[in-house]
């Protein structure tokens, strides 16, 4: 049958042909379906969009087990993939999972072993400029430092040669909404996207109307604005890059002394880019404010180790700025901790 153009291909066409997504002619693609309106909407689109580029597409859907239904949904989900003629792929967890951290961390290595094993070259996820605005509200709302403003980039490296895209950030969810509409493609609704234990929930809920009342166009506006600081934060770390090797020992420990000489802003960035390549995440801006007076004061050998204790400390309680872990009921506060004990030295 000949494929169905309309506008939102074009749009989607033109978003996976350019930097920094540029999706090459015959890529395997491996498309995490959650079943509900955006992944059904992008995969609706791509598999007419396939055949002009021959890429390979593989669906992946992960079964959380939340709900009696989820066995159900996932099994018709797949038949529906078969329909098509599209190979899928699930995996189910064992024991329920019960926060949205651990099952976004779950969902992703996941991915990771299916892409690998599959030899996908992309994966993709259909997070759309809503979910955008809403995580630039959330991480706001925390105190985010920039970078979390920037969040939830067109693409990104998962692991080694598979790249993570996002192509749907140019649709809102009411276009994904059409979109299954006008293609004919099944939903499958999920309670928990209501559920106001979740802050997003209610971000969605209840902030952005009032914001969209109060200014028609902000969720449109703000995911925009993420977009350019995405931008802005790429050709920045080619700057911080540059400006980092300026600041490394031949044993690649920073040197704290020319560190400190620079003024607070870039500091911090270099800093935060430094602690990044050693695959430490990021600190928050509270976190580093608190930092600062520790690195300043010197204590000889032990001070590093002082800063380390202080962070291991906050870690009990800390809040995550860039990816936020949302736990069932509180509203933010994480329960996954991070892998802080690989804390880098730094030079005295
Ligand atoms: N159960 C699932 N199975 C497969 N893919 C999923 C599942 N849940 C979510 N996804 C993928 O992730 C996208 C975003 O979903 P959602 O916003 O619910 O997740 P999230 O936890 O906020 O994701 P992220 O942490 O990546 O921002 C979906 O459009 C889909 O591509």
């Amino acid at each position: 049958m000949a494929p169905r153009w309309s506008a939102d291909h074009l749009r989607l066409h033109q978003q996976l042909l350019r930097q920094p997504l540029l999706l090459p002619q015959g890529a395997r693609l491996l498309l995490a379906v959650s079943g509900g309106q955006d992944s059904m909407a992008l995969a609706g689109l791509l598999l007419d969009l396939k055949r002009l580029h021959h890429w390979c597409l593989h669906i992946w859907h992960g079964n959380h087990r939340w709900r009696q239904e989820a066995n159900q949904q996932a099994e018709q989900l797949l038949q529906w993939a078969e329909s098509q003629e599209i190979e899928s792929h699930c995996d189910s967890w064992q024991t329920p999972i019960h926060t949205e951290a651990a099952a976004r961390e779950w969902r992703y290595s996941c991915l990771e072993k299916q892409a690998k094993a599959l030899a996908c070259s992309h994966v993709l996820t259909a997070h759309t400029a809503t979910d955008r605005s809403e995580t630039v509200l959330l991480h706001l709302a925390r105190g985010s430092h920039r970078k979390g403003l920037a969040s939830l980039s067109s693409a990104r490296t998962l692991v080694e040669n598979i790249t993570l895209v996002r192509p749907l950030l140019c649709f809102s969810r009411s276009d994904t909404s059409r979109i299954c509409a006008e293609l004919g493609l099944p939903i499958w609704l999920d309670p928990s996207n209501t559920d106001p234990r979740f802050s997003r929930n209610r971000i969605r809920t209840e902030v952005l109307p009032v914001l969209e009342q109060l200014h028609p166009g902000a969720s449109r506006r703000i995911a925009a604005m993420a977009e350019r600081f995405e931008a802005e934060e790429e050709s920045q770390q080619q700057l911080l890059d540059l400006a980092l090797q300026t600041l490394l020992g031949a044993d690649q420990k920073l040197k704290r002394r020319e560190l400190m000489a620079i003024g607070q802003v870039n500091r911090e960035l270099l800093l935060l880019n430094w602690l990044q390549r050693q695959g430490v995440e990021p600190l928050g801006v509270e976190q580093l404010n608190q930092l600062w007076p520790q690195l300043e004061i010197s204590r000889g050998a032990n001070q590093m180790e002082l800063a380390k204790q202080q962070i291991l400390s906050w870690n009990k309680h800390y809040l995550w700025l860039i990816n936020p872990p949302l736990r069932w009921g509180d509203g933010g506060a994480g329960d996954y901790l991070p892998q802080f004990e690989q804390l880098p030295e730094l030079q005295a």
